[in-house]
């Protein structure tokens, strides 16, 4: 058996890739995250929880020395793009200070480290991108994540980075929402949205993103991936789909560009992955993003949401 400590276990990312090992008999899950754990407590048999905040150091390695992992799967990140433009220290520690402490308790315990970035490295000029695109982040978020691929870059431990884009889906407790889930309470409560039509993305199912991750850790892959939805998007199109899947009133949705809002942090115009390296060298295969409203569809029925 094979041991996996998973980091920001809380989160969407985290939930799923609990969701996916817990039942492996090929791993040992160690599911990790700052404060207690958020899972629903019938998966508690197949994992261990543990108390992990990444910006402390100490804990880190003391972490890393009782469980002695073979894979982490580093989710945790301060991922409020409009908090890190305004908390840049904040930001500083969680997206790249942790990292490095991550790196120095691999480095002890010969981890592999799969790690998670995104299409917000980029400038948005010139996608959608593949592995080879040329980073240059518009925001700050962007450019704490691109640092943190080039501290692993420059490190001699085994490491592989997962890039995604605009991850959607449903857990308990979320600390952030996601488009198809912001789209359909809106519209149910009669509110009208206002959603952009000049960004481009490839939205990515957060189970497709799990299982990208699960397959870098089978392949024991290095190097980079692009890890994405294949449909080339913008959240407009994105919110009109969600609007017919649910049959909500579509004349809410109000098409709109990026220059009306005043966000703290700048958003890249046209990002989207190219994911034929994934697909080729690892077998990735994504669900449309219709497929994906549906698959989200079914979990909102079961929670009775
Ligand atoms: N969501 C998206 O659209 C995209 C995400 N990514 C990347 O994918 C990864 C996973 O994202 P996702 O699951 O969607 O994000 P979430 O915000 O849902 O999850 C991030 C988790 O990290 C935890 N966390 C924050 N700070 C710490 C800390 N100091 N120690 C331990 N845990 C911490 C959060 O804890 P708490 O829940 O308590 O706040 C949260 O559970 C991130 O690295 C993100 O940068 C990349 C592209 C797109
Ligand atoms: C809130 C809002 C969003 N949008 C659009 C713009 C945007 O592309 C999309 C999602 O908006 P948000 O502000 O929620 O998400 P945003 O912070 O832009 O999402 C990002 O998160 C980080 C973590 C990443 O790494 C990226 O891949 C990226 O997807 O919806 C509107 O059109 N109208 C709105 O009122």
């Amino acid at each position: 058996m094979k041991k996996v400590l998973i980091s920001g276990a809380n989160g969407l990312l985290g939930q799923k890739l609990v969701q996916k090992l817990k039942d492996n008999p090929n791993y040992q899950v160690y599911a990790s995250g700052k404060g207690k754990s958020r899972l629903p407590e019938d998966w508690e048999k197949g994992y261990q929880w543990i108390e992990l905040d990444v910006t402390d150091a100490e804990q880190v390695m003391e972490v890393f020395e009782k469980v002695r992992p073979d894979f982490l799967i580093h989710t945790a990140a301060m991922t409020n793009v409009d908090d890190c433009e305004t908390n840049k220290t904040a930001c500083d520690l969680c997206n790249i200070e942790a990292v490095r402490y991550l790196i120095h308790a691999c480095e002890s315990t010969g981890t592999h480290f799969i790690h998670l970035s995104t299409d917000f490295i980029f400038s948005g000029e010139d996608g959608p991108y593949d592995e080879d695109g040329v980073p240059d982040p518009v925001n700050y978020y962007g450019m704490t994540k691109l640092k943190s691929e080039q501290l692993l870059q420059a490190s001699q431990i085994k490491w592989a980075i997962a890039r995604t884009v605009l991850v959607y889906g449903l857990a308990a407790d979320m600390s952030r929402s996601n488009i198809i889930l912001w789209v359909k309470k809106s519209l149910e409560e009669g509110k009208t949205i206002q959603v952009v039509n000049d960004q481009w993305r490839t939205p990515t199912l957060a189970e497709d993103l799990a299982e990208g991750c699960i397959l870098i850790m089978e392949k024991g892959a290095t190097g980079i991936f692009n890890i994405s939805g294949k449909d080339f998007l913008t959240p407009y199109d994105m919110a009109m789909m969600t609007a017919e899947y649910f049959g909500l009133d579509k004349s809410l949705i109000k098409e709109v560009d990026s220059s009306i809002f005043k966000q703290p942090a700048r958003r890249p115009l046209k990002t989207g992955f190219i994911i034929e390296k994934a697909q080729s060298q690892l077998g990735y295969s994504p669900k449309s993003f219709m497929d994906g409203i549906g698959i989200l569809s079914k979990q909102i029925k079961l929670a009775d949401l």
